[in-house]
């Protein structure tokens, strides 16, 4: 049996059981075996063509049979809301959340950390970390407000969704549609990472321009999986982010029941290893849009309500060049993670697992002790290697959760301290 399709927003057509999934039709009379028909939109039914994603499900109960949601109670720090007070221009940055000390599963073991827009607004993007150290076993989550993009840092992620079962590991990401249900699982019995969270148009791939027709993230490193369903009768709890705020219910079944479907709306996975990583041959740093591995446009063209940009191994050849990121404002606003090694622009206190938020127009780049090296440093082919780190940038300017503004490193600005002033003839 196929575990995965290859390729990005294929129409896959894919069942768990034989003879599950409807011939020629969405929506049959009598689907085969009393399964229930439900159509998931993931745009508006009269987007074009090529924009428009959809999946048809074929599940033993259908999704519209739930008790009514109450407020969640746990996950105090999950979608709490951002600090409204006036936010001081200042750049922050944090060190790797504390382990769990207590049994914590996916749901309790995220914090978020920024936030921008309002996820009514279907714009804006939250940036969430996890620590967890538990799998989920008797309950699902599912966000009402965006697709996730996980991105792990520590410990393998096994995503039992309701499209089919995903592994990622470290150097993997893997994305669940806005709606999708999962529990996730820990197979190395605990896990960190980072959570991307669109509220927006849906992430795909750039448009290469003069890159060509091959290059950066190319589609077929995609992997969505074929269906999966568990047939289990005990109560599961469902927790659903929406409209950010979280909720629970508690079905008599696991809605992890999705026997066949088909469509293009799907979850996937994509091997960070596999992106084809384009850099200057000739002096100069590129702009970091070279490294983007999927874009949320915004309604201004060119102009990203979300890109997930990469800063992965590679060879750094450029002549009469400062090979690190340069001293830059940026109008767009870059959260940046660290998933393994050192980035090139931080000699000291960006530490995997860490966090930095440059905020529209910060002065920032690199810091004092990579700007002296680089300076200095006889230009020769260097390999920047054992080292991943990620960012996503955003037109909206980010907000911190309250968490967050308190535990933000206290002396970040020492890190552009001392440059020495240059000397005019
Ligand atoms: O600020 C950062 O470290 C991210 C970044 C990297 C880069 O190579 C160029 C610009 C940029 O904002
Ligand atoms: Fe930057």
């Amino acid at each position: 049996m196929t575990d995965y399709f290859p390729g990005f927003g294929n129409h896959v057509s894919t069942e768990a059981v034989p003879g599950a999934l409807p011939v020629g039709r969405n929506s049959p009379q009598r689907p085969a075996y009393g399964l229930y028909a439900e159509q998931l939109s993931g745009s508006a039914f009269t987007a074009p063509r090529h924009e428009n994603k959809r999946s048809w499900l074929y599940r033993l109960r259908p999704t519209a049979e739930h008790p009514p949601f109450v407020r969640y109670q746990g996950a105090k720090n999950f979608a709490p809301g951002t600090v409204r007070e006036p936010l001081a221009p200042n750049r922050l940055r944090w060190d790797p959340l504390p382990a769990p000390t207590a049994p914590t599963d996916l749901i309790d073991g995220m914090t978020t950390m920024l936030a921008n827009r309002d996820p009514a607004d279907l714009e804006g993007v939250a940036v969430h970390v996890y620590a967890a150290n538990k799998d989920m076993t008797d309950r699902v989550f599912v966000d009402a407000d965006g697709e996730l993009l996980f991105i792990p840092q520590a410990g393998r992620l096994a995503l039992l969704t309701e499209l089919g079962r995903i592994d990622i590991a470290p150097g993997q990401i893997a994305l669940v549609p806005r709606g999708v249900k999962f529990r996730a699982l820990l197979p190395d019995g605990s896990a960190t990472g980072y959570v991307a969270e669109n509220h927006g148009a849906l992430f795909r791939l750039p448009d290469l321009g003069p890159i060509g027709a091959n290059g950066l993230a190319n589609p077929r490193d995609f992997e969505t999986p074929a269906a999966w369903f568990e047939d289990r009768d005990d109560a599961t709890e469902i927790v659903q982010k929406s409209l950010g705020s979280l909720w629970t219910t508690t079905l008599d079944h696991s809605p992890l029941d999705v026997v066949a479907w088909h469509g293009n709306l799907a979850p996937w996975r994509y091997d960070l290893a596999r992106f084809n990583t384009i850099n200057s041959v000739s002096f100069d740093h590129p702009d970091p849009s070279i490294f983007t591995v999927l874009t949320s446009p915004s309604d201004v063209p060119g102009r990203a309500n979300a890109d997930f940009v990469i800063f992965p191994p590679r060879w750094m050849v450029a002549e009469d060049t400062f090979r690190p990121p340069w001293f830059h404002r940026n109008v767009m606003s870059e959260a940046m993670g660290l998933i393994h090694g050192a980035y090139d622009a931080k000699a000291e206190g960006f530490a995997p697992g860490g966090l930095s938020l440059h905020n529209l127009m910060a002065g920032h780049g690199p810091d004092l002790a990579s700007w002296e090296a680089a300076s200095n440093v006889e230009l020769k082919p260097h390999k920047i290697a054992g080292t991943m780190a990620f960012m996503v940038e955003t037109c909206w300017p980010y907000r911190p959760t309250a968490y967050a503004l308190e535990r933000a490193q206290p002396d970040y600005d020492a890190a552009w301290k001392g440059f020495p002033k240059a000397k005019l003839p």
